[in-house]
């Protein structure tokens, strides 16, 4: 495992207990996670205490038979490129922690590669996901599988984290075969639009599948986690704090740090939100208008983000948007995220290439949200007669779908003072 950078490392190593302080640092990383969800959360630190030294214990001379049909089963469902790093993510912890299955199985929408070999068997052959995350290896107790009732089939906990596009099929395929005891987490930045109005990706697993779901956000860039640099995470839940820090536990290593908040919906709407604002960022890009407006631009969308989610759920809180979910998610998104990219050539290019064109030559494969969110978010804007609040949500989508030019991003974001 490879160390946390020094300046990190070191801020972290001064914030320990004293009585911890002398352990080498290479001596504290079994524990690290623990540790350092105790030095940011009192109540996780006094919750973690009791259950500590189960977890840190080896195994010895072997799991007991009774023991083994007690360990909690993972499966990820998904495996894209954040897909892919969740998985190694999680497969790192569950060798580590003895109350978890060490073998993490992760759902593959099968695909065959130009070699002619099925994606599926070249990942679990390299033990490296080379079409979404090459270079990276997963670790040996990622098991791929293309069979999505085989691959949930016995887990206790399911990590979502598809394209937020195709999880209405996934649930659908899956209603009927998951336990009512399944625990649930989603990594998916997006929303689905119904009839009745908007419905959060979380929400439509937890309804379809008569199942509880968290949700997993934050600062976020898949590639530079698998390199292990250091990131941040927001687990949002709803009630059951127990289970967000099962969730912690699960996915925080000593270069991620994963915080619970509860409010899984203002969490899940940063993370969906700030896509719409990543293309807008992107156009700014493409136009060449430098980093003040890029920064008015977020500004603006921060706001706009906020007001909606607020809009939409009374309860969402405004310390949210102060969580990696927020407005770290938002900045890393607008400097290096994928939506930003695919919308700066879109700009430069006049809007004369669609953004699936676009997406399918730039991203191979990989997909956007952004451009989808901003329909959706338009929808419900219009629906409930909300448009002339959100100038910048609705300009991004009128942009996207040809209706205006990429230069209307500032010149119809944000209402000027009457001259
Ligand atoms: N990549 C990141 O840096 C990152 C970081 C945080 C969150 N996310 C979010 O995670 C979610 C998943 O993104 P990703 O980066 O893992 O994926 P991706 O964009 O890298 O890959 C696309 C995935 O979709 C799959 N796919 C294609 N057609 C499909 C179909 N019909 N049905 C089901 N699956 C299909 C592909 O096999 C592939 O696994 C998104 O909501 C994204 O916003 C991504
Ligand atoms: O590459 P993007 O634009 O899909 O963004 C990736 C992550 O959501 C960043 O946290």
């Amino acid at each position: 495992m490879a160390s946390p950078p020094r300046r990190v490392s070191s801020l972290l190593y001064s914030l320990l207990p004293s009585s911890l302080a002398p352990i080498p640092l290479f001596h504290a990383l079994p524990i690290y996670p623990l540790l350092l969800s105790s030095v940011f959360s009192p109540s996780l630190s006094r919750s973690l205490s009791s259950s500590m030294a189960p977890e840190l214990q080896q195994d010895g001379d072997g799991t007991s038979a009774h023991a083994a049909l007690h360990k909690t089963k993972v499966t990820v469902v998904g495996s894209g490129n954040w897909g892919s790093v969740a998985a190694k993510l999680i497969a790192s912890n569950t060798l580590r922690l003895s109350s978890f299955h060490d073998e993490v199985r992760m759902w593959v929408f099968e695909e065959t590669l130009p070699s002619g070999e099925k994606l599926t068997d070249a990942i679990n052959r390299n033990n490296e996901n080379v079409k979404y995350l090459p270079g990276i290896k997963l670790g040996k107790n990622v098991v791929a599988d293309p069979d999505l009732d085989n691959a949930v089939n016995g887990a206790n906990m399911l990590v979502f984290v598809t394209p937020h596009q195709f999880m209405e099929g996934i649930c659908k395929r899956l209603v009927g075969k998951i336990k009512g005891d399944v625990e649930a987490i989603s990594l998916i930045k997006g929303m689905e639009v119904k009839m009745e109005g908007p419905c959060m990706i979380s929400t439509l697993i937890s309804e379809q599948l008569g199942i509880n779901c968290c949700v997993l956000m934050g600062a976020n860039i898949a590639n530079e986690i698998a390199l292990e640099k250091f990131s941040e995470a927001t687990v949002g839940y709803r009630e059951n704090r127990a289970i967000a820090e099962k969730w912690v536990h699960l996915f925080s290593t000593p270069y991620f740090i994963v915080t619970p908040v509860q409010d899984v919906e203002g969490v899940e709407l940063c993370g969906t939100l700030k896509n719409v604002v990543a293309i807008a960022a992107g156009f700014v890009d493409g136009l060449e208008m430098g980093n003040n407006t890029k920064a008015a631009i977020m500004r603006i969308g921060l706001r706009e983000m906020k007001a909606f989610s607020k809009m939409l759920f009374s309860s969402v809180k405004d310390s949210t948007f102060f969580e990696s979910c927020g407005v770290a998610d938002l900045i890393t998104t607008c400097l290096g995220g994928r939506n930003r990219k695919v919308a700066e050539a879109f700009a430069r290019g006049g809007g004369k290439r669609s953004f699936d064109e676009l997406e399918a030559e730039m991203l191979q494969g990989q997909k956007l949200q952004g451009v989808s969110t901003a329909k959706e978010v338009y929808e419900v804007l219009s629906h409930r007669g909300w448009l002339e609040f959100f100038p910048l949500f609705a300009t991004v989508h009128e942009i996207c779908i040809g209706s205006l030019p990429p230069s209307a991003i500032v010149e119809h974001s944000e209402r000027k003072p009457e001259l």
